[in-house]
């Protein structure tokens, strides 16, 4: 799945026009069609009155069209049209006059007329503003769009809620609160930040027919996870395997009351497939871990230097930093150790992250193609603070490339930045996993698959899909409310079996 710029969606329907061949008109038609079908089977069109309000571009003729459309539905409809003293596009033009023969009233706002009251009966189609949008909203449109908010009527957009950048920050400039926003073809990186979840509501991608032979030209801008993408880096447990197969992992996570981290991380890690773990356990520590996680190997530590209690680290396959590991000069030491002498791909997370951040120098040592895992504050921290989530995927991609690492920035829609250049927005997970302990379990996860063998682009995308489907999969036995980081990690054992047996 594509993640598009208006720009690039703008050049596939022209190439569609082009190629298939087909008419724009008939292009709106399908898009049009497209909308009234999806609120025909999620029993929208028993709604019992809509207003419709249309610009007069061609999102505005998808919103005459869809007026025509509703009206074998028999519920009253009524148009709304922004006057701008300025002809329609030709597609609008058309549709406004088929129409014309219709029983549907047709009001224009003009630039004094008052804004319409919105009866509680009302379903409010948003048609205002789409892909066209070349400038902040304001004046008129403006006061229209802050009138159409302030009422609690559900509101579908078209395309996008209108007054929304489909690629750059829209923020602090107005913006349809939508319910729910069927967008045509693809994803646009616009509905994928959280900066703008009161803008879209609920997305919703609808396959108006665009060409698919444009894609074999187009590089999208962002890619996004699947299923399918998952299932095929997938690798089968052979039969005469053994552990020593599997790789041998290490951990370092946990301080004194945080151990929880390290016990949750390290189960995540041995339920993802590696052969072996060993923790780093601090010596106060030793009689609680062995108990949570027998499967795990330890290794001690106390003040002494860290080449003092491990100087050979070669065994290892990959090695996990930071769950709950605290910044108190020890972990910085053991930070500081495990890079200048381990030059495989690692994972880190949160308190490495942060003791990365008060040393940025140590970033340059990161071994290439290491995880990084940050959520947005630490992301802040270590790069500088962003001022809009848009910057903030920009600047991840920038630090992918910059020191050959992969980025996880970790959110609903979390965004791996690998060094080549390319990026994913992840599309499993939910809110059941908003929860502390999470974090750590992907850390785990991801070390796991690492020390499994996966190679590291591979271990982040099917990491960060797997977490997300065990979440899912939790939430569904569970409810969103009482899923902990524990049912996430039993559920990555099912989340494997449910990805392999998909289709
Ligand atoms: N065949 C196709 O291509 C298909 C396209 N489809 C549909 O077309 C949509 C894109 O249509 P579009 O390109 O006509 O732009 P659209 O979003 O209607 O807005 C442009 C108008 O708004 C104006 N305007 C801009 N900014 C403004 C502002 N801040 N405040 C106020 N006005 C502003 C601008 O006028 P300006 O003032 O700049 O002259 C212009 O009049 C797309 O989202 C999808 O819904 C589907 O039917 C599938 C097939
Ligand atoms: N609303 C959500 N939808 C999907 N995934 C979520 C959501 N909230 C949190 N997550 C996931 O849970 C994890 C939380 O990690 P983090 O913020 O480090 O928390 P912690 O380590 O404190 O548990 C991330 O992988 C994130 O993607
Ligand atoms: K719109």
């Amino acid at each position: 799945m594509v993640v598009l710029s208006a720009e690039q969606v703008r050049a596939w329907d022209r190439f569609t026009i082009e190629k298939q061949p087909i008419a724009s008109i008939d292009l709106m038609e399908k898009a049009a069609m497209a909308c009234v079908q999806w609120m025909e089977t999620n029993r929208i069109v028993n709604q019992q009155q809509f207003y419709i309000f249309c610009g007069k571009g061609n999102n505005g003729g998808d919103g005459l069209a869809i007026a025509r459309l509703l009206q074998k539905f028999n519920r009253p409809v009524d148009v709304f049209i922004f006057e701008t003293g300025q002809l329609g596009s030709p597609d609008f033009q058309q549709n406004l006059h088929r129409l014309h023969t219709l029983p549907v009233t047709i009001h224009f706002i003009q630039e004094n007329s008052p804004l319409p009251d919105i009866p509680e009966s009302v379903l409010v189609i948003d048609a205002l503003l789409g892909t066209g949008l070349n400038r902040p909203v304001e004046g008129r449109m403006a006061a229209l769009i802050s009138h159409i908010n302030q009422y609690p009527n559900a509101v579908i957009s078209i395309d996008l809620p209108s007054g929304l950048f489909a690629d750059q920050s829209t923020l602090p400039h107005p913006c349809i609160h939508a319910s729910i926003t069927l967008s045509f073809q693809c994803f646009k990186p616009a509905l994928l930040v959280s900066e703008n979840a009161l803008f879209f509501g609920i997305p919703v991608i609808l396959d108006i027919g665009l060409d698919q032979r444009f894609l074999n030209s187009c590089t999208p801008l962002y890619e996004m996870t699947d299923g399918p993408l998952a299932k095929a880096i997938l690798q089968p447990r052979l039969a005469f395997s053994h552990k020593g197969k599997f790789g041998h992992a290490l951990l370092l996570a946990g301080s004194p009351g945080k151990m929880g981290a390290a016990v949750l991380a390290a189960k995540a890690c041995l339920r993802s497939g590696a052969g072996l773990l060993t923790t780093l356990v601090p010596e106060l520590e030793r009689m609680l871990f062995p108990t949570a996680i027998p499967e795990s190997m330890s290794i001690l530590y106390d003040n002494r230097k860290p080449e003092e209690i491990l100087s050979d680290t070669s065994i290892y396959k990959t090695i996990g930093i930071g769950p709950g590991l605290g910044q108190q000069p020890q972990s910085r030491d053991w930070l500081h150790h495990l890079l200048t002498h381990f030059r495989k791909p690692m994972v880190l997370d949160a308190d490495a992250l942060n003791l990365l951040a008060s040393d940025v120098r140590l970033l340059e040592g990161i071994p290439p193609f290491s995880i990084l895992t940050p959520h947005p504050k630490e992301f802040d921290r270590l790069n500088g603070t962003c001022s809009n989530d848009f910057e903030r995927l920009e600047a991840a991609l920038r630090m992918a490339i910059q020191h050959q690492v992969i980025v996880v920035l970790k959110g609903h829609r979390t965004f791996i930045a690998m060094p080549g250049g390319r990026a994913w927005f992840n599309t499993s997970g939910n809110a059941s996993m908003a929860k502390g302990g999470s974090g750590d379990v992907l850390t785990g996860m991801l070390t796991g698959l690492l020390a499994r063998g996966y190679a590291p682009e591979q271990a982040a995308l099917l990491g960060v899909y797997l977490h997300g489907l065990a979440g899912e999969i939790a939430s569904r036995k569970l409810g969103k409310e009482s899923v902990l980081a524990s049912d996430i990690i039993d559920s990555i054992g099912p989340a494997f079996l449910e990805l392999e047996s998909s289709n």
